[in-house]
């Protein structure tokens, strides 16, 4: 079949986009569409694939993820803000509601980042502790403490977004023990309901760098979920206050970002770009999971030079 999309990313957190309001593929079909077109070592890449999906009730669209191993997120926040543009785009909108697969968010255009950088601001939660939430089998919520079972000595704060997020403070992100302990989650231990994204955090002054072992995925440029849950776990333990703005960076790029305490309704709050690079329809055959086809319909090198801007400081 072919499938026409949208190259994008949120802090370098990149994904093909697909408008699917009028498709009907089944879960099997999306997962093997996000294989092709998210595989690294194809024609397409990304972390993962976006759909603009209908909306509902008091959603005016919806998105679903799908990670590039084929299983489907709960959310993501950078591609949150991919899909409200595309969302607003397509139906002449500046905020919604949108739908994600078990939770809504908030979405609003907001002033550019840097000029050509377009800008969205989400707002998602309740951010949570529990254990259920966080699908990790232990008695109580883990806050900034060492988790049984868990093969490191360091104390992690659990946090649902309600994705499964792992989150430790280090002084220094120490890159081959995140990758061993990402790829230990990876393998569906006992004590992981559905494995786990997992991020060691530097606290840099007022700031947040966040390197995240993404589920489904592997060690990631940027992950805004995590962005996200690290801010709500730095707000928990003290490390910046609930309330406030702070910036959170990673590898790929930066946002702004803020958490409202659990009393205040757990909500995080991102700003970052939404930043489509190419729009192009590749030929996909589901049943091998092979493309055989792709061409690029538009360029958006103006977009792809503004946030180089950014990155580069
Ligand atoms: N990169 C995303 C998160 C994508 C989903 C994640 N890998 C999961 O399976 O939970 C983000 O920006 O939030």
């Amino acid at each position: 079949m072919r499938i026409a999309f949208t190259k994008c990313h949120g802090s370098g957190n990149d994904f093909p986009l697909i408008d699917a309001r009028e498709m009907a593929l089944s879960d099997t079909q999306w997962a093997a569409v996000a294989r092709v077109l998210a595989d690294r070592d194809g024609p397409v890449g990304g972390d993962g694939i976006l759909l603009l999906t209908a909306g509902d009730g008091d959603a005016q669209f919806g998105m679903r993820m799908f990670n590039s191993d084929g299983s489907e997120a709960e959310t993501c926040l950078n591609g949150l803000r991919c899909t409200a543009r595309a969302g607003f785009e397509a139906m002449g909108l500046e905020a919604a509601r949108v739908r994600l697969k078990v939770s809504r968010a908030e979405v609003a255009h907001v002033a550019d980042i840097l000029p050509g950088v377009y800008g969205v601001e989400t707002r998602a939660g309740p951010a949570s502790t529990d254990p259920q939430a966080v699908g990790i089998r232990i008695d109580g919520p883990a806050i900034d403490a060492v988790i049984p079972g868990l093969p490191s000595a360091r104390a992690f704060t659990g946090v649902a977004m309600p994705n499964p997020h792992l989150v430790t403070f280090v002084e220094r992100v120490d890159e081959a023990e995140l990758v061993a302990l990402g790829e230990w989650c990876e393998a569906r231990p006992e004590l992981l309901v559905d494995r786990a994204n997992v991020s060691f955090v530097e606290v840099r002054g007022g700031d947040l760098f966040v390197r995240t072992h993404e589920r489904g995925v592997g060690l990631t440029d940027a992950c805004g979920s995590a962005m996200a849950a690290s801010t709500f776990a730095a707000g928990l333990t003290g490390r910046v206050a609930f309330g406030t703005w702070t910036t959170a960076f990673n590898p790929g790029g930066r946002v702004r970002a803020r958490a409202e305490a659990p009393a205040d309704g757990a909500v995080v709050t991102i700003q970052g770009n939404a930043t489509f690079e190419w729009d192009g329809v590749i030929e996909v055959d589901l049943a091998a999971e092979t493309a055989s086809w792709l061409e690029v319909v538009r360029r958006r090198d103006d977009e792809v030079a503004a946030w180089a801007r950014v990155v580069a400081g």
